[in-house]
């Protein structure tokens, strides 16, 4: 597979949220840059304003609505898109792109493809076979074959303020990860290289699903002894799935891992601990995305994980509390009482 990267080349981000106008500005630094933008209007109007997600563009970057011009500009490409819409945009990017095409998403997501366009259903086991990572999704739906993932404690308004963070890149490449490590470090952004993608990508869906869990301990005001209970048997239960879905135990007491749990799960900056905090203050879930602008992944990965735990026999309690709580068939004080009784076993029994 040869590659037809240049230095000079600019670089493609698909998606102008916050992760995606931080990260365009991150890469701006060093190189130019093509930042696509979902509809001709949104991208004309990021021009006009040379703002995008309240964060100022750097001069470097271009924004564009033309996916063919990205995939014919850039040999590197960051799609960083919700995971809910990462599937139908690379099907359409498909035609333009090439094997010798390197992308890195910053997606902490799942996809889920059921057959004949059936709803996912939490109480319904499902497998595998119709869960899968955004990595899974770029090589199914186009001829890109290297392909990375950023993972790590990345909260995006930090970043933009330039506060110092760091991030892993995961491939089975060492070009890839090369790659996103001369791209994407600076003074104050780090990144570690990791071979095991599956692992680093599922440590940043599985930790959204604990965020909004220790969002709901801060909203009830259980305190710091509870809120680390939670995190650790979360870290344990993001292991048990993450074994079962094809993880290996590794990246999960890494960055991506243990480091994404703590930012996460500490930081009222973080969309998923939003929602937790405002479930336990009595707000349904509906009126809770409704009022949110921005996408917390967490929600939908609950109910894709308490699926997939019912398939694999895989204990899942804080998963399957908070689906109860989203699903109105448990109060929060409840599910905090069912929490405090669950028969535990050994404490660590994943090693
Ligand atoms: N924010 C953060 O701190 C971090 C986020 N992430 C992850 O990055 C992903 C994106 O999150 P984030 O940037 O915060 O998202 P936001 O919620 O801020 O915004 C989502 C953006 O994606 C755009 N979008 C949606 N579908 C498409 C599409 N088909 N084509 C192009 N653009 C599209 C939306 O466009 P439009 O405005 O037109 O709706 C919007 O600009 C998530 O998986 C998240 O978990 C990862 C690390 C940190
Ligand atoms: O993944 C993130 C930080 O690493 C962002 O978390 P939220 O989506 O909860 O804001």
């Amino acid at each position: 597979m040869t590659s037809k990267s240049s230095s000079k080349d600019p670089v493609g981000v698909l998606g102008a949220g916050s992760f995606g106008t931080v990260i365009a500005n991150m890469l701006a630094e060093k190189t130019d840059v093509i930042l696509y933008a979902r509809t001709p209007e949104r991208a004309k109007n990021i021009n006009d304003k040379r703002e995008s997600s309240g964060q100022a563009l750097h001069e470097r970057i271009t924004v564009t609505n033309d996916l063919e011009l990205v995939a014919k500009s850039c040999n590197v490409i960051f799609p960083v898109v919700p995971s809910a819409n990462l599937r139908e945009l690379i099907r359409r990017m498909s035609p333009y792109l090439r094997p010798y095409h390197i992308l890195i998403h910053g997606t902490k997501g799942f996809d889920v493809s059921l057959p004949d366009n059936k709803q996912l259903n939490a109480n319904r086991p499902l497998s595998r076979d119709y869960v899968k990572t955004m990595s899974e999704v770029i090589m199914e739906e186009s001829s890109v074959v290297r392909v990375g993932c950023l993972a790590g404690p990345n909260l995006a308004g930090e970043m933009a303020a330039r506060q110092p963070a760091a991030s892993v890149v995961a491939s089975h490449f060492d070009e890839v990860i090369n790659a996103g490590q001369q791209l994407l470090k600076n003074e104050r952004f780090l990144i570690y290289g990791n071979s095991d993608l599956i692992g680093v990508e599922l440590c940043g869906v599985l930790k959204n699903i604990i965020a909004i869990g220790a969002g709901v301990i801060h909203g009830l005001g259980l305190g710091e002894n509870a809120k680390a209970l939670l995190i650790s048997r979360g870290m344990v239960e993001m292991i048990y799935i993450g074994q079962a879905l094809g993880g290996n135990t590794k990246a999960f007491i890494g960055l991506a891992g243990v480091g994404d749990l703590i930012a996460t799960c500490s930081s009222q900056h973080s969309r998923n601990f939003t929602v937790g905090t405002r479930l336990a203050k009595g707000e349904k879930i509906k009126d809770i995305i409704e009022s949110m602008e921005e996408t917390a992944e967490g929600v939908r990965t609950i109910e894709i994980v308490k699926s997939l735990s019912e398939f694999y026999k895989v204990r899942c309690p804080i998963t399957e509390a908070l689906h109860n709580i989203i699903n109105e068939e448990m109060t929060v004080g409840d599910a905090t009482t069912y929490l405090m009784k669950f028969p535990f076993r050994a404490e660590i029994d994943f090693l």
